[in-house]
């Protein structure tokens, strides 16, 4: 069984190399952590005594505004950033994937950067090899699999990133919006198997900033706020707080059929 928790935790970054006439205008800047002015180094608080516990089939949106410490919280829900402050535990295989570039070599070919993204995410070698026929005819990107990445354009690495992050088994996913930024008519093929995705994973986590992305794939949101856990509830009810308005206003009526539909077939919680 898979689960985070984090207890009173805090993610300070010490800026060294500050200057302090700029830092005078950042202080009256909306957006971002605060700024400690204690000390002679400037201390930005990213996070600031953050308690979270999160258990199987959790299925958890994460919104917030620029700078509210999102990724930051993802990064420290991966193991990737230890606290500053307070202490977490992570039980299970994380995947993080914050950028779909990441693990990419721009001088092997696609195959190959295939089998090496895979690894990054956790995947064995051998599991790999099962997959690669199956994320090859995903990716349609045909005889390019077998060219260097740096003749691909964009949208061509975005589809073969693509093909190998849905191919996972992840114990705990965690999603940076990124994964949300492609063109929508692969995205909209993509979306079936990112579902697959979610529903394989024991732990979701997903920052997005769009409702649609939000209400598909999670039950339960985290809105955060100058580094801190501004509301933890049901996914309806922190968007209409953090939003100003119920997200199921804005939905046309096929976003609506189709969410009610993959609730359905995905069961509450993918357990
Ligand atoms: N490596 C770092 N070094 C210094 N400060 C950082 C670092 N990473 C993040 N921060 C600061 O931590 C705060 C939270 O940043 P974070 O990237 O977590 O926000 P976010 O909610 O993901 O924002 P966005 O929606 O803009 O991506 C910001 O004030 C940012 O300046």
């Amino acid at each position: 069984m898979v689960s985070i928790d984090v207890w009173n935790a805090s993610v300070d970054f010490p800026i060294f190399d500050a200057k302090s006439r700029s830092l005078k205008k950042l202080a009256l800047g909306k957006v971002g952590g605060k700024i400690g002015s204690e000390g002679r180094v400037p201390i930005i608080e990213a996070l600031h005594d953050i308690n979270i516990s999160l258990g199987h089939g959790a299925r958890v949106g994460l919104v917030g505004h620029n700078g509210a410490g999102k990724s930051t919280l993802l990064r420290l829900l991966a193991g990737i950033y230890e606290p500053t402050r307070g202490s977490s535990r992570i039980i299970g295989k994380v995947a993080p994937v914050f950028d779909l570039g990441v693990g990419m070599d721009p001088e092997i070919s696609g195959y190959e950067n295939i089998m090496i993204r895979g690894l990054f995410l956790g995947m064995t070698r051998k599991e790999m090899e099962k997959r690669v026929d199956d994320i090859a005819e995903f990716t349609e990107l045909g005889d390019y699999l077998s060219m260097p990445l740096r003749t691909y354009s964009t949208g061509m690495r975005v589809r073969l990133a693509l093909g190998v992050v849905t191919s996972i088994n992840p114990e705990i996913l965690l999603l940076d919006e990124g994964i949300g930024a492609v063109d929508a008519a692969f995205m909209a093929k993509a979306r079936d198997r990112l579902k697959d995705l979610v529903g394989r994973s024991g732990l979701l986590v997903f920052a997005n900033h769009s409702d649609e992305s939000l209400l598909e794939f999670c039950d339960t949101a985290i809105w955060m706020d100058e580094g801190r856990v501004k509301m933890h509830g049901d996914l309806r009810e922190v968007l209409t707080a953090y939003k100003g308005h119920d997200p199921f206003e804005y939905l046309s009526e096929e976003t609506r059929e189709r969410l009610a539909k993959s609730k359905v077939a995905n069961g509450n919680g993918g357990e």
